[in-house]
């Protein structure tokens, strides 16, 4: 019996770089990653992504300028989860990325991602967010650092 839940991931930009957190305590702990986590009951998804994004790294976002680009589904052999993400980028925020106890902040080139200190899937799914394409993928890990199987599809809307 799989049981759902919502986490919201969201990537700020700029013509240049994207901003990525070195997770430093809980769920995936030591990858660098975008912002986000649990969508608490009754929370909306877009309150809970600026939520997140306000408590990791001290960015604000308007809920509007939050654009989802994609819906990426991970199980874990053997665990009844499934994380259901929801991917929202933005061009249009307001502050100066601060690190917090959750995260470490850094803007990074489009050409230099840290995708060896990231989740395995990551380099399979950015080509769509850096492309402006919106996608959807279910990935089934077996631990934390083997995908077994997956599908990734571009999609025209969300
Ligand atoms: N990029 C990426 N992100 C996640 S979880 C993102 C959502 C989240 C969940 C819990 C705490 C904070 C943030 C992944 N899981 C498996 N592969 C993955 N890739």
């Amino acid at each position: 019996m799989i049981l759902n839940k919502v986490y919201t991931l969201v990537f700020l930009r700029n013509e240049q770089q994207i901003l990525l957190g070195l997770k430093k305590r809980g769920f995936g702990v030591n990858k660098w990653n975008g912002f986000g986590g649990k969508v608490e009951p009754k929370e909306e998804i877009l309150d809970a992504a600026v939520r997140e994004l306000k408590e990791e790294c001290c960015m604000s976002v308007r809920k509007h300028n939050l654009k989802n680009i994609g819906n990426l589904q991970f199980t874990f052999e053997g665990e009844a989860l499934m994380m259901d993400v929801r991917v929202f980028s933005a061009t249009s925020f307001v502050g100066d990325p601060e690190e917090t106890e959750e995260m470490l902040p850094k803007w990074f080139d489009y050409d230099k991602i840290p995708f060896e200190d990231m989740w395995l899937d990551d380099k399979l799914w950015f080509p769509y967010l850096l492309k402006d394409k919106l996608f959807y993928g279910r990935f089934h890990y077996q631990g934390y650092d083997k995908i077994l199987n997956y599908t990734i599809q571009e999609l025209n809307s969300m």
